[in-house]
């Protein structure tokens, strides 16, 4: 369950955001739509608190992210949080099976190869593990994203932009693949895209 409240961000006194509150329980997804430069970027970095809020909270299951240190933020957003970004970051220098190994390093846990193995066939690049990331389309990269976003069965799974770069036929594949995999490990979704395409698929919606 994520939750915020009353959040407010300021980039300046000219660029300053209040945004709606935020609600999505476990097992459930959230769609957050809004054109361009309406703050979606933002609030996803908000409830992942890579940006600190001016004032409000994010709540993950019990506990309010705002009131971590810097270092705690650090841990908890490793172990709990999975981040889908809109173009995939990878380390290029390593293979596709150790960029998903990295998530199990990052958040202090045992590196898991069967789990990155069977997420890797579930999302259907199974045959691509050995290879370095940029030797893989877009449409694959961002399913390796998505397996690494999971690794870790986080409590909330963040998506900015998932799609934007896709055709229809991988668009349709990435968001079934990130309902499944939220619905599977029981952890809350939320997307925030201009994608109208998404509009009809999810039905909890914010606008921004
Ligand atoms: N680091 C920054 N410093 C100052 N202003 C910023 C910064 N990052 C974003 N902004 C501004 O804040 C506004 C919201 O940006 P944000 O990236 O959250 O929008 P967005 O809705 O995700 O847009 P897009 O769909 O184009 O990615 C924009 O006007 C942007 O110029």
């Amino acid at each position: 369950m994520l939750a915020t409240n009353q959040l407010t961000f300021q980039y300046s006194p000219a660029k300053q955001f209040a945004f709606p509150d935020v609600r999505c329980a476990d097992r459930e997804a959230l769609l957050i739509l809004g054109r361009s430069g309406t703050g979606k970027t933002t609030l996803l970095h908000l409830l992942a608190l890579l940006l600190k809020p001016d004032s409000g909270s994010v709540t993950i299951n019990q506990t309010d992210m705002t009131q971590l240190s810097p270092a705690q933020t650090v841990a908890f957003r490793a172990r709990h949080v999975g981040i889908v970004f809109q173009k995939p970051h990878f380390v290029s220098s390593l293979s596709v099976l150790d960029n998903l190994l990295l998530s199990n390093y990052l958040a202090g846990q045992p590196q898991n190869k069967e789990r990155a193995r069977q997420l890797a066939a579930q999302l259907g690049f199974g045959d691509h593990l050995s290879k370095k990331t940029h030797q893989l389309s877009q449409g694959e990269q961002q399913r390796v994203s998505i397996a690494r976003a999971v690794m870790n069965q986080p409590q909330v799974i963040l998506a900015d932009e998932p799609t934007s770069n896709l055709d229809d036929e991988n668009t349709e594949r990435v968001v079934r693949l990130l309902r499944e995999q939220s619905e599977q490990i029981g952890a809350s979704l939320i997307v925030v895209t201009h994608d109208q395409r998404l509009k009809d698929v999810f039905q909890n919606r914010i606008e921004l």
